[in-house]
């Protein structure tokens, strides 16, 4: 029996086909993968699985049964949950008024409310107080909190969507863990990730959808990774991040931190000559991302000082950054990232704009941004709100890019970028360093790290590693977790 089956499925935005004709099914107890490149469909699939959306033709069946109409939401989250990278939880609100946001009568008796709810969570083995706001768990227990409530209302089929893109190596171990106990249990999991090895690494079925079109469903055992890369790209031929190993690099300093504190970190002093790529990893509290947000001023040092160029630069004032030469990739694109209502050539032209007096001249740069970045759009003009995720993303990179500054910052760059993406973002790292800018850049991701010159690594705010080239995987992770 198939938890989910859906069949025919197409659904069209405007001009664009996001779906053609695609089918899925997750038989009962599998973790099934999705995967493909972006703006594939992948997101939209998910819109019509959980009745968000009703596709322009297709079908929907839980169990062999026919899905709920659009309108019936409560019919909706007895068969399907999904939990997405940003939170759906109210933050304002506690864990036990989310856990039954929606499901009490209108009269709420608060204290067996919160008994229900202590009950519920030490069922599924979530450590959390019923009483905590939302608002201050981690992503990792808010994630949690997801889960056990969509299993509360019954439903047996959960949806995660890139999942494990804000957590740390051991909080995915965990989540890993509780994934197989749960398919022991008989949940089915349909998994959403553009890291490969985390497919190989839980889930049993992959499928892979190509330009809105369904292209491969198969056992995750036996599928070689050429294969997998090749179903999602349609060109044979593996992937080629660029290590950036015969690159030069001046003596000439660009970046210069000394004696920074702040936000989570105490006394970092630092050097990025011109040409040189420096790699900051370390563990979600490591204070890794503070210290780069620190650097292009959106938050204030406590002590020390940011220079460029030997000029020092005003803390905590993100335009002052700017104009010193400090152009950003921020870690949330949602929030320091994208206008969402302005289009693609807009946003990306966003660091420069005084200086473009035509709309045309506008246009062409929003159309060099599209080639440049790989970004999938119908047009310079599009909004970015229209963009799937990992579009959005090239086109803050893109921003970032255009005021051509001395020093990139960059956080998480590739963070939802599919495989054949990352490799043009890091190519694209690695041509500004070979044009003698000099770069940061924050992430956990190996392949983040490999276009580095060195990595530094944060434990408690403190460096207390440093690598050159010839790192090895464990090493880092081993230094990342605080055991070297
Ligand atoms: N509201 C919308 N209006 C117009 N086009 C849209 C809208 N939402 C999605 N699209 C388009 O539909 C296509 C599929 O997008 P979707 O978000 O499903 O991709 P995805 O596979 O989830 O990509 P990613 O890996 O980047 O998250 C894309 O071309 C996207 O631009």
């Amino acid at each position: 029996m198939n938890a989910v089956e859906a069949t025919g499925v197409t659904v069209r935005f405007g001009r664009t086909v996001a779906l053609d004709d695609v089918r899925i099914s997750v038989a009962e107890g599998d973790t099934h993968a999705l995967v493909g490149r972006n703006g594939a469909g992948k997101s939209t699939l998910v819109s019509v699985l959980t009745g968000m959306r009703a596709p322009d033709a297709g079908s929907v069946r839980f169990s062999g049964v026919a899905a709920p109409g659009v309108a019936d939401r409560a019919a909706w989250r007895e068969k399907v949950a999904c939990v997405y990278q940003k939170s759906t939880a109210v933050p304002e609100l506690s864990v036990a008024e989310n856990l039954f946001l929606n499901r009490q009568g209108p009269l709420v008796r608060w204290k067996a409310l919160r008994r229900r709810a202590a009950d519920l969570l030490e069922q599924y083995g979530v450590a959390v107080h019923p009483d905590a706001r939302v608002a201050d768990l981690t992503v990792e227990q808010r994630q949690l909190v997801e889960i056990a409530r969509a299993l509360s209302t019954g439903a047996r089929l959960i949806i995660l969507d890139e999942p494990t893109a804000q957590l740390d190596g051991p909080a995915i171990e965990r989540l890993f863990d509780r994934m197989r106990a749960l398919r022991a249990a008989g949940v089915s999991f349909l998994f959403i990730s553009h890291h490969l090895q985390e497919v190989y690494e839980v889930c049993r079925t992959v499928t892979v959808y190509r330009d809105a079109r369904h292209v491969l469903t198969a056992p995750v055992a036996g599928l070689a990774r050429a294969e997998l890369i090749e179903a999602m790209t349609g060109e044979a031929g593996g992937l080629d991040v660029p290590d950036g190993a015969d690159r030069t690099r001046s003596a000439q300093p660009v970046l210069e931190l000394a004696g920074l504190s702040g936000d989570a970190f105490t006394d970092v002093s630092l050097t990025v000559a011109a040409g040189e790529v420096v790699g900051l990893a370390g563990s979600a509290s490591s204070g890794k991302h503070e210290l780069a947000e620190t650097v292009y001023g959106l938050r204030s040092p406590s002590a020390g000082s940011v220079s460029v160029g030997g000029a020092r630069v005003r803390g905590g004032d993100v335009p002052a950054a700017l104009r010193a030469g400090i152009g950003c990739v921020p870690r949330d694109r949602h929030h320091q990232g994208l206008v969402a209502d302005l289009s693609i050539a807009e946003n990306a032209s966003m660091t420069v704009l005084s200086s473009f007096v035509r709309r045309s001249a506008l246009r062409a740069a929003g159309r060099a941004a599209i080639a440049d970045y790989d970004i999938k759009a119908a047009g310079p003009d599009q909004p970015v709100s229209d963009l799937s995720g990992g579009n959005q993303q090239k086109v803050v990179v893109a921003r970032a890019l255009a005021a051509d500054p001395a020093v990139l910052v960059l956080i998480n760059p590739t963070a939802g970028v599919d495989v054949k993406s990352k490799e043009a973002l890091l190519g694209v790292v690695d041509a500004q360093a070979r044009a003698g800018r000099a770069a940061v850049v924050v992430s956990d991701e190996l392949d983040d790290l490999r276009v580095c010159d060195r990595v530094l690594v944060l434990f408690h705010g403190r460096v207390v590693a440093e690598f050159d080239r010839s790192w090895r995987d464990g090493e880092l992770i081993a230094a990342i977790e605080g055991m070297s």
